[in-house]
């Protein structure tokens, strides 16, 4: 369970990008984010892995209040947290294999992750996975060998190499094609339910949002001004949400479902 209260984030003292947020996640549910650009949606997943320092707030990750964490405590709770990017930040001259166990970094002693002496059962671990997301036969290929949508589900199983109790995306279909980024999302659905796994998506395309996630929380300058079934994302939901956003940029957005 993700218990977020209170959350405000100021930038260098600035206006607050999130105002007095509370919003709790649990389960195996699939979130989406929506919200135009500029509502928080990035800050608010980087607040919870604190890539971003929250300003005040709580967020506890089963009962762990992450925002109290010292530096050497919040190393050991990040990996509880898996992280799945828009740019997949693979290391593109490392191999897929290699690129997965990064996941187990928290986990492993330096030396052996330097010397790629990765323990058997991370080896298994990662070929079940692999194997699972259908990149196993890539294993020893470099990553920028890879198409997008390959990288993309590397960097789904390096999440999940980190056996986490929640997966953060970040506009992970964004860079893909439609057809790629279809698939990926259903693959993010079907882990969520096979794997018992909360997964938090931020995503700008609303049609995806609706087909592939349980629930959508709508942010509008840094507020949750809807959270509700996808079914309830009516026009009038729509409009408060991306109201002043012209329609051509919705359509653009996949809003305009
Ligand atoms: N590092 C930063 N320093 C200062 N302001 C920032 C920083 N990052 C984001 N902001 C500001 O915070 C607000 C929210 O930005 P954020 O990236 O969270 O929105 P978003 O909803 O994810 O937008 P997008 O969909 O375009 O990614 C914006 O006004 C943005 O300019």
């Amino acid at each position: 369970m993700l218990k977020i209260e209170k959350l405000v984030k100021r930038y260098n003292g600035g206006d607050p990008v999130l105002k007095d947020l509370d919003l709790e996640i649990g389960g195996q549910e699939v979130v989406s984010i929506i919200g135009s650009s500029g509502a928080g949606k990035s800050t608010l997943l980087r607040c919870i892995n604190r890539l971003v320092e929250p300003t005040s707030g709580t967020i506890t990750l089963n009962g762990t209040d992450l925002t109290k964490l010292k530096k050497s405590e919040l190393r050991l709770a990040r990996r509880r947290i898996g992280m799945v990017f828009q740019s997949f930040n693979l290391v593109d001259r490392l191999t897929v294999m290699e690129n997965v166990q990064s996941g187990r970094l928290g986990y492993i002693s330096t030396w052996a992750a330097l010397t790629r002496r990765y323990p058997k059962a991370d080896i298994r671990h990662a070929y079940e996975l692999m194997e699972r997301v259908g990149i196993a036969h890539y294993a020893n290929k470099r990553a920028d060998e890879l198409s997008g949508g390959e990288r993309q589900r590397v960097g789904v199983v390096r999440a999940l190499m980190q056996q986490p109790e929640i997966l953060l995306a970040d506009e992970p279909t964004a860079s893909l094609d439609p057809k790629t980024s279809e698939q990926i999302m259903a693959l993010l659905r079907d882990l969520a339910n096979e794997l018992e796994l909360p997964v938090v998506i931020n995503i700008h395309n609303v049609t995806e949002a609706k087909q592939y996630t349980d629930r959508i929380v709508g942010m509008r300058y840094g507020r949750i001004i809807f959270d509700d079934t996808p079914d309830a994302l009516d026009a009038d939901a729509m409009d408060e949400i991306y109201a002043g956003v012209p329609a051509e940029d919705r359509q653009a957005q996949g809003a305009a479902a």
